[in-house]
């Protein structure tokens, strides 16, 4: 099983650390390689660009692979999406000049769009009815604008920040993005893919979470049970010889304050509180 990662970029470093933390990591150095290992013999990683992820996954160069969902729409690659990694969170957005002559979409009929994106911009001029030329560049889209290259840009924003800095404001969102895992269709149902996606998913879904640990008298373990918030209920053990329980429970971080507070006064002692590295259901 081949996994096609982004080699460099701002997608590749958050990618490694999600594979590393789902017990996936990459063995040896990642820099300027084409393949490496990973701690499992039977995974491989191919280090690609973001923008051509989803042609390799395509076309069988890689099985799955890790990237933002406009460059899988950008590709046209029929994929199957099996996870959004919640990373790489931003929109492709058309954008003009403020105060300029472009205030809404179909002011930009026989006018000329510059954008990274031909594909999804042919594709949204479409949609919408309009007779936009699009022109394709390879970076600092930004700029046209203000050369007379184009009227308008369709391109990525996510803090708005590139876009106030060029005078340039939202018209339109064309797509919202974020990174996800994508699969061929042939090897979307593999127990191989099924795994690695279950890997994946249990360090999403212990983001935010804590394991807490106590002993409690156990003749007020009802009370301390209510006090522990949501999650299923807590485990718990008796401790032999004694009349203290230990109760063991996952909660959510933002509820660990006030959580402890209530266990105290409820008398429980040794609590512990400790992170959660993957959670698999
Ligand atoms: N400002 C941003 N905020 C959030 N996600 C972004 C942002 N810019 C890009 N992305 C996401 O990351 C993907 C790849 O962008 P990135 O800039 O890392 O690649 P790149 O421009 O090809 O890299 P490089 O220019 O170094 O080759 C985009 O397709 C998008 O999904
Ligand atoms: O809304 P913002 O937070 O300002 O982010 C948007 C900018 O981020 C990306 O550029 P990037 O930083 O990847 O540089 P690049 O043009 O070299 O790819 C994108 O192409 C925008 O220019
Ligand atoms: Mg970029």
């Amino acid at each position: 099983m081949k996994i096609a990662v982004p080699n460099k970029g701002r997608l590749h470093d958050p990618t490694l650390d999600l594979l590393d933390r789902a017990g996936l990591g990459v063995e040896g150095g990642s820099d300027r390689q084409l393949y490496a290992d990973t701690v499992d013999p039977d995974i491989s990683i191919l280090f690609a660009r973001a923008a051509d992820i989803p042609e390799y996954v395509a076309d069988g160069a890689a099985d799955i692979g890790i990237t933002g969902y406009d460059m899988v729409r950008e590709a046209g690659a029929d994929l199957e999406e099996l996870i959004d990694l919640g990373f790489g969170n931003c929109r492709i957005v058309l954008a003009a000049p403020q105060d300029g002559d472009i205030q809404q979409v179909y002011d930009l009929d026989g006018k000329t769009v510059a954008t990274e994106f031909p594909h999804l911009a042919e594709e949204y001029f479409a949609e919408m009815d309009v007779d936009a030329e699009i022109v394709e560049v390879s970076g600092a889209t930004e700029l046209t604008p203000h050369v007379d290259m184009a009227d308008a840009i369709i391109d990525i924003t996510s803090t708005g920040t590139t876009l106030r800095v060029n005078r340039l404001e939202v018209v339109d969102e064309v797509l919202k993005s974020s990174v996800r895992l994508f699969a061929r269709d042939d090897v979307a149902g593999t127990e191989k893919t099924q795994q690695v996606a279950m890997a994946l998913r249990s360090v999403l879904d212990a983001d935010g979470k804590r394991y807490l640990m106590l002993n409690a008298p156990q003749d007020n373990l009802d009370a301390i049970e209510e006090v522990i918030p949501g999650l299923g209920g807590p485990t718990v053990m008796d401790v032999e010889g004694q009349d203290t329980v230990a109760v063991h429970a996952v909660v959510e971080e933002r509820h660990v304050f006030e959580t402890i507070n209530a266990l105290k006064d409820e008398g429980a002692t040794g609590i512990l509180v400790t992170e959660i590295e993957r959670l698999v259901d």
